[in-house]
């Protein structure tokens, strides 16, 4: 029996709506051109061009070092109080900016765009720099399966009750190959009583490359609150 907590069952945007329109609706943040997105954006970038450097070239790393850590500690200058930062993540409704999977705020974000499909799925795409890389020009599996577990999470959403994932089943059929479009689609299959039953596919050029089957408990950890 699990510790007990608290929940709030929280819907992402668009949830149920425009379902009957026939047409895709975002659900994951759509990037600003500017402002943090783009600074989150530069910082993707760098950090590509970091791992695609290695140690046999010339540029001046040590250099480089010292210049993104004055960068740094020019941001940490500026954080919030880091308990206020928290609610803020958390007060709004509709997609996360900071989200790890699709946040434009977040650079560890691939970032993953989602779209809720009319027939109840959801349909979410991206390509993956090398930075991902696990297997040689291949995606390592676990960023297979936090892509997988967060779509088929969205999934739920957008079937209108969302939960956390207590089982997460992955069948890796063929590598994920880095640099190419990939798509993931996913379902909320089933409900009985709070469990939730979601099934997902990663597929690259239409070939499925990694399923999920997901058992998720619905409900949510509570948000955190300015007291
Ligand atoms: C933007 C949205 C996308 C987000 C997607 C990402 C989702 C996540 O990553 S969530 C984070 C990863 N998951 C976690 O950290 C969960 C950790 N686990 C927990 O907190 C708890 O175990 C939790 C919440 C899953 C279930 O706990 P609790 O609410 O107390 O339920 P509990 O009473 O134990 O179980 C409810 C039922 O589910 C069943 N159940 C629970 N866990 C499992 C499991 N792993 N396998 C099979 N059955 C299970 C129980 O047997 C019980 O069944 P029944 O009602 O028939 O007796």
């Amino acid at each position: 029996m699990a510790e007990t907590v608290e929940y709030e069952v929280v819907t992402q945007a668009g949830a149920g709506r425009d379902a009957g329109s026939g047409e895709p609706v975002l659900m994951s943040a759509r990037a600003s051109e500017g402002g943090l997105d783009a600074a989150a954006a530069a910082a993707r970038r760098l950090v590509d061009a970091l791992v695609r450097l290695g140690d046999s070239t010339d540029y001046d790393t040590d250099a480089l070092a010292t210049r993104i850590n004055a960068i740094a500690a020019e941001v940490e200058d500026a954080l919030p109080d880091e308990a206020a930062r928290l609610v803020e993540m958390w007060q709004q409704e509709g997609p996360n900016r900071h989200d790890l999977v699709t946040g434009p705020q977040n650079p560890i974000a691939p970032p993953l765009v989602v779209h809720g499909q009319p027939d109840g799925s959801v349909e979410a795409s991206t390509t993956l720099p090398i930075a991902y890389q696990g297997q040689p020009r291949m995606a390592h599996g676990g960023i297979s399966a936090l892509l997988l577990d967060h779509t088929l999470g969205m999934a739920n959403g957008w079937a209108g009750r969302g939960g956390m994932t207590a089982r997460l089943t992955l069948n890796f059929k063929r590598p994920v190959p880095l640099g190419e479009p990939i798509t993931i689609r996913a379902k909320q299959e089933s409900v009985d009583g709070r469990k939730l039953y979601t099934q997902g596919v990663l597929s690259v050029d239409g070939e499925p490359c990694v399923t999920a089957e997901a058992l998720f408990i619905a409900g949510h950890l509570p948000r955190p609150t300015a007291d």
